[in-house]
């Protein structure tokens, strides 16, 4: 604990800390200090809250002890964790150190990215192909070619690119394409009036947008003029609340939509709302799926560690928690309720992270 705080107050800048004491006057006049009893600025419930989610960087050390001689395998989001949260989706792009730090990973250790894009969309960003990519909430998975016989055999083929290298495709939610694309039809036509608004192909899944919508009722003032008896105009101004409500308007047709398709659901992101098919596949069926085809079903030599910021993410973070395998990581600045038992503050601190995990990878040899 007293290295995650020495971390910290370094980041926060030692002066905003010490100010943390306050000065009171008791009632015998003599001037004394007291520590304030509880975290309550931000930057305090963010310490109190690393206490119980260990940032990684400061742990590494500690975190890799129990690596020599296991397989480190990793596994990683895209938005909010290769690359920040930015205001325009088609422009999340990954910084070339990013990139790079991410080969180096990906050199030495096994590496998958579970992103609720599609799956084509993560690639045209990373550009990487020592990674596997998991795409669509880990709906369309791009893996290792079968080392086992999986259960689920239906929904995957064998492939191989242009390069003559094998790999598996895996794609259990293949029968509700046809509904997904006459939904993605229906809800661009209907939403092309609302500004802001933005709907996402992702093959399997549909990223409706709002960070770009009005989410609060406007309110707005008219001026009326009258003109009186006595040849002179009276100003009266009155207030009006607009009847655009642009993001309720957005939220009912995605409820309308939704409704004539009763296999599908919606779930929240970052200012997004996601349409899924209801399967029961997530990101953390996708990690499991990505561990067994890799060759680790059931075994315990292996270290996964998962980096993610949102709530999807959560799914993998259960998963490695309920096998008491590895180390879930999540990326955020902010408390939040999270499975995940180590934290990152951001996709800065990710880069860190991974530059850390290669050069102890290239030591450790
Ligand atoms: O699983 P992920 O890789 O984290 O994908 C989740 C969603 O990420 C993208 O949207 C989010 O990031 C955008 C770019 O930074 C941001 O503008 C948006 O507000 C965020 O919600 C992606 O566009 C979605 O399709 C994904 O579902």
């Amino acid at each position: 604990m007293v290295k995650q705080s020495i971390w910290w107050l370094y980041r926060m800048g030692l002066k905003k800390l010490l100010s943390k004491s306050q000065i009171v006057q008791p009632i015998s006049g003599k001037i004394q200090e007291v520590e304030p009893s509880g975290p309550d600025t931000e930057d305090e419930k963010y310490i109190s809250w690393l206490k119980e989610h260990p940032c990684a960087l400061a742990s590494f050390h500690q975190m890799m002890k129990p690596a020599k001689g296991k397989q480190i395998v990793v596994f990683l989001d895209y938005d909010g964790t290769l690359s920040p949260i930015v205001n325009d989706p088609n422009r999340a792009f990954m910084t070339d150190p990013m990139r790079s730090a991410l080969n180096d990973v990906a050199r030495r250790f096994p590496t998958a990215i579970i992103s609720g894009r599609s799956r084509d969309k993560v690639y045209a960003f990373v550009k990487l192909d020592d990674v596997y990519y998991a795409g669509s909430h880990g709906m369309d998975i791009m893996g290792p070619p079968l080392q086992v016989k999986y259960h689920h055999d239906k929904y995957q083929i064998n492939a191989q690119d242009e390069k003559g290298k094998e790999f598996t495709i895996f794609q259990p939610a293949q029968e509700y394409l046809p509904s997904i694309e006459k939904m993605l039809k229906e809800l661009k036509t209907r939403t092309c009036n609302i500004t802001g608004a933005f709907v996402e192909d992702n093959r399997f899944c549909i990223s409706v947008h709002y960070r770009h919508v009005l989410e609060e009722v406007l309110k707005h003032t008219i001026t009326w003029y009258f003109l009186s008896e006595k040849g002179i105009y009276i100003r009266l101004h009155e207030v009006r609340s607009s009847n655009i409500q642009d993001y309720e308007a957005l939220e009912q047709i995605v409820w309308s939509v939704l409704s004539d398709y009763p296999c599908f659901h919606m779930t929240r992101g970052k200012k997004v709302m996601e349409i899924r098919p209801s399967i029961k596949w997530n990101k953390g069926d996708a990690l499991e799926y990505l561990l067994d085809t890799l060759g680790f079903s059931n075994s315990s030599n292996v270290l996964p560690f998962y980096l993610g910021d949102d709530k999807t993410d959560e799914d993998a973070f259960k998963v490695l928690k309920r096998r008491g395998l590895g180390y879930p990581i999540v990326v955020s600045s902010v408390p939040r309720e999270t499975s995940a038992s180590y934290s990152l503050h951001d996709s800065s601190d990710v880069l860190s992270f991974l530059i850390h995990l290669a050069r102890w990878g290239e030591t450790s040899a």
